[in-house]
């Protein structure tokens, strides 16, 4: 199928389906439709199922690097999610809380102070955490990077800056009311230390508290991507998907397949 209009701000898009499908069209033919969106430059049929794009790589610049950070409250559906988008995107997804659980149960040097700071929902000191995400970064092989539940404090986010030199991109924030989110640790199943009702009032009282502002801070700078996410999690994909598409740089040709296509 070859869909054509005008020729400013061509573009090329090929799907994996059962055929290709090349679309060659210009911005204002299309998304004055409102049916077509904008893909890395490119335009994507908006009515077709989510597709999913095989490679990072293909997407992102290869000469930077890619930062995404994802912050919420706890429970708030972070982790989940960021499992969804790495199937679909092919980032390297680092949850700074598994990250410091792994380096607790390693009974490292810093073994005993992560127990205690997750026992009362504290925020672990930086450098620790930091240098966790360092090495995580470093052995991945990967520039593009999903950073999930940190930075918590300015404290963190500072240091990040500095120590990294790295700016996030941008920031998911999902949104979820306390309610919902307690319903959903009670009910996590996953044996974590820290889901009990005690520490999960601990948590959610350092969050509002040292988080919240730092939402807030990256609002301020017009980096935040709210997402609501008290909604069932395919329907909070969606949207998370649909933004990430948005925000991705001008590319060309770029490979994507149809989501039923996944299994292959
Ligand atoms: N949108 C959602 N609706 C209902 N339950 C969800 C949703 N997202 C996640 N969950 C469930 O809620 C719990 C917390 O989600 P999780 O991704 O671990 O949150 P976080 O990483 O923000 O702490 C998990 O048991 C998960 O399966
Ligand atoms: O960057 C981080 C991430 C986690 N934590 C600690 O690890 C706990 C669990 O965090 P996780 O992100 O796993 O869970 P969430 O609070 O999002 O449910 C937190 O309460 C903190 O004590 C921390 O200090 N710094």
């Amino acid at each position: 199928m070859e869909v054509k209009g005008s020729h400013e701000d061509k573009s090329v898009v090929s799907f994996h389906s059962k055929d290709f499908i090349n679309l060659q069209c210009s911005r204002r033919d299309l998304t004055a439709a409102g049916r077509y969106q904008y893909f890395m430059g490119t335009i994507i049929d908006a009515a077709e199922p989510l597709v999913m794009v095989k490679d990072a790589n293909e997407i992102f610049s290869d000469n930077k690097i890619t930062c995404i950070f994802v912050l919420g409250g706890p429970g708030s559906g972070k982790g989940t999610q960021c499992e969804k988008i790495v199937e679909h995107f092919g980032f390297t997804h680092l949850s700074t809380g598994d990250l410091l659980k792994a380096e607790m149960e390693s009974n490292s040097e810093n073994g005993t102070t992560i127990r205690n700071m997750r026992k009362e929902g504290k925020i672990v000191p930086s450098e620790v955490t930091i240098k966790l995400l360092q090495r995580a970064m470093q052995e991945s092989g990967n520039n593009k990077f999903l950073i999930d539940g940190f930075p918590r404090n300015e404290e963190n986010r500072a240091a990040f800056e500095n120590i990294m030199n790295i700016q996030p991109d941008f920031v998911f924030f999902f949104k979820c009311s306390e309610e919902e989110r307690k319903r959903r640790i009670l009910n996590r199943n996953q044996g974590r230390d820290d889901d009990n009702i005690d520490t999960i009032l601990k948590r959610f009282k350092v969050y509002e508290e040292s988080t919240l502002p730092i939402i807030e801070y990256y609002r301020s700078k017009g980096k935040i991507c709210e997402i609501d996410a008290e909604r069932p999690v395919e329907e909070v994909f969606e949207v998370i998907y649909r933004q990430l598409v948005e925000r991705m740089r001008e590319g060309t040709d770029v490979e994507v397949c149809r989501k039923e296509e996944k299994a292959v």
